[in-house]
């Protein structure tokens, strides 16, 4: 009943048609997004023709070379930022180490030898490796520390900060405004991967001053497997940004061939070799979805879907039997629920054998990710109803 009702009031309830979805709840939008609809005829249509007729004319003729900014621009308004400062391509664990190493070149560039760079802690590893690489190559230490105990660390030797907007395993949401201004105001830069909140929550890179950015696709943008990962360089940034990957694609003039490098103004010197076009490509048409969609429609909808999971779970499934580790202010929440549960990986098992489909991250973390653009209230019920009676076996 309940279910129905908010079924009944979602502005956004029509968008579950545009992707391939079966009568699977899918709650695992948060590690690969949904198939929208549109994607497949458009692949089809850039290997078909673009690839297959056009051939080589597709670089200039068909758009491709330019793709990379051109997506680039189309992601930017779902995470607050203007034209011109976001480029596509690559992965996200590529272009956290072109943003890290970039952000500590930045900071010496004043002369002063910072020599510490500060990194989340409880990051999703792969920053977490590239960060201690990047610390060896640019001669700093690393500092790994709590997100919310970075402001107590920083200090004249902070050279850049590494932070994660949401955590990819409770789901808590960081603060970005208040965490930026605290390393601003020792004069680093900040580069925060928005992997688990792009697509789910409003962002505003722009509006508070971000440094540096990157994030997938393949999560709440539904730019399939794989799919190139971004790069924000804030725009009174990008004459100072030294990428520690210069490629030709970065080049100032690519085709002069030229043996001495020379940086592209603008985003484009976020590029660094020939880009993944089907892929992009692919990412392009996945992200027409958001056409007539407003992040802020989408946030208050996640948070409706997982007060409602919340609610449904305390009403059905047995008081201790899991322990929810996503903060419950709305303030401190992304996109996810993550459930703290003895036999996670058995308890998931069974989960998606009976149509409910998240994941289990160790040790014990049943994770589910709403991901409003196809997520519905019945769902939600259904998930926690399912959840009940496999923890009753
Ligand atoms: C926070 C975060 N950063 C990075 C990655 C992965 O990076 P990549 O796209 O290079 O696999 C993920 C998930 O895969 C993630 O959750
Ligand atoms: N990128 C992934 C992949 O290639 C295979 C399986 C999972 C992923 C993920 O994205 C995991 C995800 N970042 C997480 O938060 O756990």
């Amino acid at each position: 009943m309940r279910a129905e009702k908010l079924d009944g009031a979602d502005v956004l309830a029509g968008k579950r048609d545009e992707f391939v979805l079966d009568d699977v709840v899918y709650l695992d939008g948060n590690s690969l997004g949904a198939l929208p609809a549109v994607v497949p005829g458009r692949v089809e249509d850039v290997v078909r023709r673009q690839w297959g007729e056009a051939r080589i004319r597709s670089w200039t003729e068909g758009g491709w070379w330019t793709a990379p900014e051109r997506i680039g621009d189309r992601i930017a308004p779902l995470v607050g930022a203007a034209p011109g400062q976001i480029v596509v391509g690559d992965s996200t664990s590529v272009n956290v180490f072109k943003a890290l190493v970039g952000a500590v070149r930045l900071a010496r560039l004043d002369g002063r030898d910072r020599d510490e760079i500060v990194v989340d802690a409880t990051t999703f590893p792969t920053d977490g490796y590239i960060a201690e690489s990047a610390a060896r190559m640019t001669g700093c230490a690393l500092r790994p520390v709590a997100p919310a105990e970075v402001p107590g660390v920083l200090g004249d030797r902070t050279a850049a900060v590494l932070l994660n907007h949401v955590d990819y395993r409770s789901g808590r949401l960081h603060d970005l405004p208040a965490l930026t201004a605290a390393v601003h105001a020792v004069g680093a830069p900040v580069v925060w991967d928005l992997c688990h909140s792009a697509g789910a929550l409003p962002v505003g890179l722009d509006e508070h001053g971000v440094d540096l950015a990157v994030g997938c696709t393949y999560k709440y943008l539904n730019g399939g497997p794989g799919s190139p990962a971004y790069l924000y360089v804030r725009g009174e940034s990008q004459d100072r940004f030294d990428s520690p990957l210069p490629g030709w694609n970065s080049h100032a003039e690519p085709f002069g061939m030229r043996s001495g490098y020379e940086p592209a103004a603008g985003a484009v010197r976020g590029r660094v070799g020939t880009p993944d076009i089907l892929s992009m490509l692919a990412l392009e048409a996945a992200l027409e979805v958001w056409d007539g969609v407003t992040v802020d429609a989408v946030r208050a909808k996640s948070l409706a879907l997982t007060d409602f999971f919340l609610e449904c779970v305390e009403a059905y499934v047995p008081e201790g039997r899991v322990e929810c580790v996503t903060p419950r202010a709305h303030a401190e929440r992304g996109s996810q629920i993550a459930l703290r549960c003895a036999d996670a990986g058995d308890v998931m098992e069974r989960l998606i054998r009976r149509g409910v489909v998240g994941d289990f991250r160790r040790p014990d973390v049943l994770r589910f990710g709403f991901t409003p653009l196809y997520v519905g209230f019945g769902d939600v019920e259904r998930a926690a109803r399912v959840l009940a009676e496999v923890l009753a076996e």
